[in-house]
Parts: C-alpha cells; structure tokens; sequence
C-alpha cells in the first residue's frame, strides 16, 4: 500500500470491494475519509493501517464513465496525485477527452477477477480448478444431444428416446404422441418438454388432463423428470384472481384438468396468458362439438407448440381423428375427404417400405413403384445404404408420418402374454319395475367375486367396471359379505381420495387385495405392479377394452396379465366375450383394428346382444373375416408406414448409444462431491450408491437451490434411481447440478487464485499469468444460440515479460505443477506484482480477442452449414409432403439472420485469472 494520499483519488477497499470505488474525500494527518458513491457509505481508516488499494487504468484499458459512457485509455497524467486519463470515448472514436479520475464510474464490478486480483482476493486453487472444470461441463451440456433426454428416472427405450430426439428440436413441434397404451407416451412428452425447457426453447407450459390423472401428472414430472409443476383448480384459481388479473401468469408451468376449460372465466383467462407448449393428455376425450374443444383449438392457435396424447386416436371415429389432426396444423388437414384419399393411397406404398426395410432383393415392380414415388432410381440388389436412403424419404412422404407417432407393443417387444380365464355363472335375475338396475344381492357375479378373492389371496386384482355406481356396489357387497376392505376409484373421488385409495392398494403389509375401479376413474393410471385383472362386465367398444387391459399391460410390467372374466347367462357378455376373443382375439394382443370394426359391426352386434344371442355366430364370422382384411391392410399399409416412422431402428439404437455415453457418471460424481466439499455441504454414505447430501454450518452459500435443510438422499445411478424413487437422480440435468453450475460460472467463486510452482529449470521467482476469458452472444432463447456459439472459453498464458506461452504450455501440463499457497503468502504476491500484472492483463485482451474471432468464424459457419442444410431438407421435403408448414421454413431463415447478427457480436469477458510464480525446491 502506498502512503500517498490525496483527495480526489480513486481507491478500492481490499475488504469491501462490493462498496464500490471509493473517493478520498478528507486526507488529514493520520486519518482518512473515504466516500463509496455507488453505495453511498462513507468510511474513516487509520492513514497507516487502511485497507486501500489505488485504483489506476493504465493505457489501452477500457474504464467508464460516472455518466455511463465508456473509453478507452489513451494516456495518463499525474498532477499532485491526481490521475487524468486521456480518453476516446467508444460512441466517437475519433474524439478525445480528459477525463479526471474523480469522475469515473462508481461501481466496479466487485466480483470481477480484476477487481478482485487488485484487491489481493484470491480463491484456493482446488476452487479456482473446480471453476475451470464447470465451464468445460456446461459447454458439453449446451452442445449435448442428449440434454434434457438422460434426465428422466426411466430405463432408456430406444422407441421413447426416438420420438423425443426426433420432436424435441423441431422449431415449434405439433405433433400426436399415439403410442399404444403404456408405451409411455407421458415420458416422451416429458422428455420433450424437458429438452425445450432445458434448452431455452420453452418456459410457458399447459398441460390439460383429464380430472383423475391431474395429481398423477403433478407427481409423474416432478418424480420422473425433477421439474415443478403447479395445479391450477377453482379454488387456486380464485385465490390468485384476488391479487392478479391473469391468474395463469403467476406461474410458468401449470397443470390444470379438462373440466376447466368448460368455466368460461378461467378458459377466458387462459386464453389471455401466453404459452410456449400445450400438451393434452387423453386427447381422444376432446369432442370437437364441445365448448372445451373450441378453447383447446384457440389456445392451440396460441401455443408454438402442441403435443397431443392418446393411445386410442380413432376411438371416437376417424373424422374426430381428422379434426384432432386439425388442431395440428389447421392449413395442411383442411379437407376430410381428401385426408381419407390420401390415407387410401398410402396403403399403396406400404410394400415398398416394407421390402426396403427387409433385406431381400426387390422385384423388378417394386423398383419401378419406388423409383415412381421417391423420384430415384434403385436397383433389385442395392445395397443397405441406398435402401435405407430411399425408405427415409418414402416415410418423409408419408401423410400422417411428421405429426403423428404410434408405436405398437409388438415393435417395441419385451411384454409378456395376456392370459385369459372365463367363468360361466348362471343368469342374471331380471330387473323388478321402476329399478334401473340390479342390487348386488341379487348379483351372481359377487358370489363369483368372494370366492375368487379368498382364493386369489394374498395376490393382487385390479377389478374393472363400466360405472361408479356399480364400484360403491361391488365394494359394499366385499365389505359386508366377507369384511373385506376393497380400495376404490372412481371419477367421483376427489385427487388426494384416488390417491390415497392407489396406495392403500399398492401396500404391501396392510394394503388391499383389491382395487375396484370405473372405467374411466382408472384411465391412464399405473398398475403394473398387478397381474391379475378382474373384468366385473365388457364394455361395448373393443379400445375401451384395450384401455382397461393396457391398466396392467405397460412398460414395467414384468409378468403375464391374467384376465378374469365373469359370464352370466343371457347377458351382454355372453355375446361381447365371444365376440372380442374369437372374433377379434381382443384378449390375446393389442387390437389395431377394433375402432374399425366397431364402426362396420356395431350395428350387428347390437341385435345379437338384443336377441339373447341370435346370430352369434354370424357375427363372430363376420367379425373374424373382417378383422383379418383389416389386419392384412394396416399390416402392409398404413400401420407398418406409421410404425416404421414411429421409431426407426437403426437410428433409435444410435441416439440411446448417444443418451447412454453423455451420462458421464463418474465424471458427474467427483464434480458433484468436488462441488460439495468446496462449498460445504456434508455427505455421507447411507449404502451402495446413495448418499446423503445436507448442507452444513459453513455453507459458502446462504441456501442451495434444490438442497433442503433436512438433507437430500441422492444417486448417480440410474438403476438404484429406478427401484428408490424416494431418493433424488441426480444427473447432469438435475436442478442441483444445474444450480451448482450456475453459481460457479456467474459468481466470482474460483476466479482469482494463486499458486506456486517448483520447477528448477526456471529461475527462481519467475512468474506467469494464466487468464480465463469467456465469450457469449446475446440473442431471444428460443433460438438457441448456444447450438452454434456455446459458452467459448479463451485461454492466455503470459510470462512476466508479456510473452506468450499460451499453445507452448498446455494448461493440463502446467496445472499439474501448480501447488496450493497459503493465503497470506497469496496475498503478498498479489501485491507485489499487482501492478505488472495489471499490465499483462490489458496485452491479454488482444490475444483473446483474437482467439473469439476463431470462434465468430468457426460459429458462423457452423450456422450456416447446419441451417442451410435443415433448410434444403425441409425444402425439398415440402415438395413432397405437404405437412411441412410454411412457417417452420419461414424459421429457419429467421434464425439463421438473428444468430447471424448475434454471432458477430459476442461479449468477451475476463473470467478467472492464476498467478503462477516458481520457488524451485
Ligand atoms: N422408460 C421407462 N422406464 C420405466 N418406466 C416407464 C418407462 N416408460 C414408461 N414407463 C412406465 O410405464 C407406465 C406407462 O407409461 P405412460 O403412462 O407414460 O404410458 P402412456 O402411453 O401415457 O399410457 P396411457 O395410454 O395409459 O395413457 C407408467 O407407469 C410409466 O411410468
């Protein structure tokens, strides 16, 4: 510290440099007063003892203004202590100014590693690495295709991984997930959503759904995927109209049930906040006669982004179908009838597809048919590539292909068998007058049902019936006949009621033996830790059956699915089993087709039913030699076209290997446990693979975000993730992992050091300067600018006579000499050299100016190869299908342009800074 005081000067509190620069404003003897204008703080030192470092620009240096205007340094003149810069203002180059220094800005940014370097702060070296490191993981992560995908608490499926790589980045994805039941159509639609929240692409997102699946959604997201949601019912709603007008902006991410959007006030309100995604769970629920159904469409319009999810599209006919695909892309599905031409002649081109995905030679008409359709030429023995060339463009082709995805169970494999087990019982008695339907009493089906339970015991049903009414029946007959304690579900059960039922089921020690469900209280729901499935009736539409099979019969299941089914004589079942399981082998596998059937057979099957059976056997004729017209159609037609789109294997196979290899977790455990250690949050083992984090007394931060008070099991492992949900993923996606990120990269933690080196080749005392710069572009964030320009990172390293060693020592080779200095020691070294270094730093800038033009050059580039290229494809793949909206096309080159621009301008920063001096041992 120099003695020489004088008023007027600029100085910096070495121990308080958040007060910003200080101006002398009493220098008396041995006392000194010094004012902080940005903070407006006025402290008195001891002249001899102050904590005060001088703050001086030195020429070529970059300074401001107290107006708000910043130079350059030109030159500095001294007159009686009192520095004036000669300064070109950066507005006008060409003019020059004095600036004296009692007119310079009053802030400084305290946690500058300059500001820092001056005041003698300097971090331990494992900080300053632990910082180092962080920047390399978070560029990784921006470039990562994987981001935002490996995050789930899932096993990693090839067809789940597909659909959400291939939905994920479009520009504003509309698309139908139609995965049949439990393919986990809600993981990829979380996946995706993950990705784009992740990527900046989305913040607004609406999940709509119906009322029984509201709190499964809530628990699913935060569970499976770490990310919030909040429920928006009436009441929340009401509550926040008290201090708000748009009650839906005082949260980003809402989940709310369909019955909402029948409330014209809160579907008005919807209507006026703005969202980035909107996904519809159940969508075949929408009836596009309703109300709800007009809110969906407005807010569709609204929304850049849409998922649709259901497993049973066509349930309600395909011109419902048609018009959920209008909610889509209303220009591209604009005319019913021509849709339907358009399915019929895919069918056409189903064998093409279907020889080109097979290695067989093709027949010299198949040739010819695709060299019609794809426009180029293929030989009978091309080989793979040129096949798998043309089978791309032929599904690119496709009608439905770029927004509707359906994976069946059967292209995905791994499930076992549905077994199914018929009870013949005697008729049912016939309704009394004035009674619409039978007490339970009289029910020989519930006799059925006691002995079935005693027997079955201690394993676990689920029972399936079309009504509530009959649920409160079959549930009081259980508990008065044989005081058994059935759980129940229904859709007149409140969500904590439905919930609280599924886990008084799933209980292993006391829970029940049986679950008695509606049929659509169960819709969506998850029990595939059940093989049994009692179907109490039939319902009349053979995708209601599917639904209720699909309850057991989802990913996870481990078993075979045993389906129980009760048959009165003279009842609708007496018809309806034959009818699904001769006719339509229902029971044995998923039914493609049963909406088609319905459609042709229903009629006849009502007349059967109404005949006490009458023409049973015709119909199951009928049905058989329909069913197997239909299969053969969508086996070669459009079903094999949707699959093959659905999840392209070879490609499939290439991103899991992707997702797999970007899960580093090694890598992510020692900078997880670095991260703790430095930042003291104790950890402890509590047995193999999971840990207990839990912040400490000596937190260096006030709270983590993502780390309660009470502590947080975690795991790095995804299998002990999958059988311990109550233990946190912690994976790179993690909001823990994340927030350490982000501390680490904006806050001045790890970015001054010092440390020492013992190197006899080098003359004692020698030093260097190894500095950190970061480069990064502004732009909006749903154009993902850091694809191109991620976080750039610029390494100088200068010895102390300004030579550069940068490229002739490289930074793993030198920081492994580096050694750990005391503090104090640290902090005389800074002094000593503080002024030399302030030197080297403003020649460092140009070198790393130098190196962002590289990286300018190599993002534009970049941009334009891949963007152009996504532009030709997309070009080239309107002229062909016309589900390629203008729009999409239109937001290429409007990205391109902005990034362009944003590329070329990129803020470069100092970041951190190592002063490395040798003492040879
Ligand atoms: N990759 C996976 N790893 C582990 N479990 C999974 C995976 N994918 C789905 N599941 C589980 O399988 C079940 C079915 O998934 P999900 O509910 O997403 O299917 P769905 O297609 O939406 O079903 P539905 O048609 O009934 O709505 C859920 O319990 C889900 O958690």
């Amino acid at each position: 510290m120099t003695a020489e005081f004088a008023v007027g000067q600029r100085w910096l509190s070495e121990s308080e440099t958040e007060l910003g620069l200080g101006l002398i404003t009493q220098f008396e003897g041995r006392r000194l007063a010094v004012l902080y204008p940005a903070t407006e703080e006025i402290r008195y030192y001891a002249s001899h003892t102050a904590p005060l470092v001088r703050y001086q620009l030195k020429a070529d240096e970059r300074g401001q203004h107290a107006d708000g205007w910043y130079f350059t340094v030109l030159d500095v003149v001294s007159k009686n202590g009192i520095l004036t810069y000669q300064v070109s203002p950066e507005e006008t180059p060409d003019q020059q100014l004095d600036v004296p220094e009692p007119q310079l800005a009053h802030q400084v940014a305290a946690g500058q590693p300059l500001t820092r370097f001056m005041a003698g702060k300097a971090d331990r070296l494992d900080l300053y690495r632990l910082r180092q490191q962080s920047q390399q993981h978070l560029q990784n992560l921006q470039q990562s295709q994987a981001t935002g995908l490996l995050s789930a608490r899932v096993q990693l499926l090839p067809h789940q991984l597909y659909v959400a790589q291939a939905v994920a980045d479009r520009f504003d994805p509309r698309v139908l997930l139609a995965d049949e039941v439990g393919l986990g159509k809600t993981i990829e639609a979380g996946m995706i959503m993950n990705r784009r929240l992740l990527s900046g692409r989305a913040q607004r997102v609406l999940v709509i759904v119906p009322e029984s699946l509201v709190h499964q959604w809530l628990v699913e997201l935060q569970r499976r995927f770490a990310i919030s949601f909040s429920v928006f019912d009436e009441e929340r709603c009401e509550q926040a109209a008290l201090d708000t007008e748009q009650v839906f902006d005082t949260e980003q991410r809402i989940i709310i049930s369909d019955a909402m959007l029948k409330h014209e006030k809160w579907s008005a309100q919807l209507l006026t906040s703005h969202w980035d995604m909107l996904i519809v769970d159940e969508a075949h629920h929408l009836d596009p006669a309703s109300s709800s159904f007009t809110v969906v469409r407005q807010l569709a319009d609204q929304s850049r982004s849409l998922l649709l999810l259901t497993a049973t599209p066509e349930q309600s006919g395909s011109e419902q179908h048609f018009q959920r695909l209008q909610l889509l892309d209303a220009d591209r599905f604009n005319d019913y009838q021509e849709f339907v031409k358009e399915q019929q002649a895919y069918q056409d081109w189903a064998p093409c597809a279907a020889a080109l995905s097979e290695d067989k030679p093709l027949t010299k008409e198949l040739c010819q048919q695709i060299e019609a359709i794809s426009g180029e030429p293929i030989a009978a023995d091309a080989d793979t590539e040129t096949r798998q060339a043309r089978l791309e463009k032929l599904l690119d082709m496709h009608g439905t292909g770029r927004v509707m995805f359906r994976n069946s169970r059967e292209h995905v494999g791994g499930f076992g068998q549905r077994k199914l087990y018929t009870y013949e019982l005697d008729a049912l008695p016939p309704l009394l007058e004035g009674d619409d339907r039978l007490h339970w009493m009289e029910d020989t089906r519930i006799d059925w049902l006691l002995d079935y339970v005693k027997k079955q015991r201690p394993l676990k049903t689920v029972l399936i019936c079309s009504d509530t009414a009959q649920v409160l029946d079959i549930a009081e007959a259980l508990r008065v006949k044989s005081g058994i304690h059935a759980a129940v579900f229904h859709e007149q059960m409140t969500l904590t009621e439905r919930d609280r039922a599924a886990a008084f089921f799933a209980s292993e020690e006391d829970g029940s033996p049986i679950l008695v469900c509606s049929e659509i209280g169960s819709e969506g729901r998850n029990f595939q830790f059940v093989q049994h499935l009692v179907l109490f009736d039939l319902p009349h539409h053979p995708d209601l059956l599917e639904q209720r099979i699909g309850r057991l019969d989802r990913i996870g299941q481990e078993g075979d699915i045993h389906i129980h089914v009760p048959v009165c004589d003279d009842s609708d079942e007496a018809v309806l089993l034959p009818w699904y399981r001769d006719g339509m082998q229902a029971f044995e596998k998923p039914n493609a087709v049963g909406h088609q059937l319905y459609v042709q057979l229903h009629e006849q099957l009502q007349q059967v039913i109404q005949s006490l059976g009458d023409g049973l056997d015709e119909l199951i004729k009928d049905t058989q030699e329909k069913a197997h017209e239909l299969r053969e159609q969508s086996a070669h037609g459009r079903d094999l076209l949707q699959e093959l789109n659905a999840c392209r294997p070879a490609q499939a196979q290439q991103i899991l290997e992707l997702v797999g290899a970007a899960e580093r977790t090694e890598e992510l455990e020692n900078f997880v446990f670095d991260f703790f250690e430095r930042f003291g949050v104790d950890y402890e083992s509590l047995s193999e693979g999971i840990w207990l984090a839990r912040p400490s007394e000596h937190m260096r931060v006030p709270a983590l975000p993502g780390l309660p008070d009470e502590g947080l099991p975690i795991t790095f492992f995804r299998e002990v993730a999958m059988q311990r949900e109550d233990v946190a993923f912690l994976n790179w996606d993690h909001p823990l992992v994340r927030s350490a990120l982000d501390l680490l990269l904006h806050d001045h933690f790890g970015s001054t050091c010092v440390a020492v080196i013992k190197n006899n080749a080098l003359p004692a005392g020698s030093w260097f300067l190894e500095l950190s710069f970061t480069s990064t572009i502004a732009a909006p964030p749903q154009w993902v600018a850091h694809e191109f320009y991620p976080l750039q990172r610029f390494r100088v390293l200068l010895d102390s006579k300004g030579r550069d060693l940068t490229d002739k020592v490289p930074a793993q080779a030198l920081d492994n000499q580096c050694q750990f200095v005391e503090k104090k020691a640290a902090r005389q070294l800074m002094k000593q050299l503080r002024s030399d270094c302030q030197q080297l730093i403003s020649e460092a800038w140009n070198q790393a100016e130098q190196q962002q033009q590289s990286a300018i050059a190599a993002g534009q580039a970049a941009l334009r190869s891949n963007l152009s290229a996504q532009l030709k494809r997309l070009q080239e793949l309107q002229q062909r299908n016309p589900q390629v909206r203008p729009a999409e096309i239109e937001a290429i080159s409007e990205r391109q342009a902005t990034l362009e621009h944003a590329i070329a301008q990129p803020q470069l920063s100092l970041d951190a800074l190592r002063l490395i001096v040798n003492v040879p041992g």
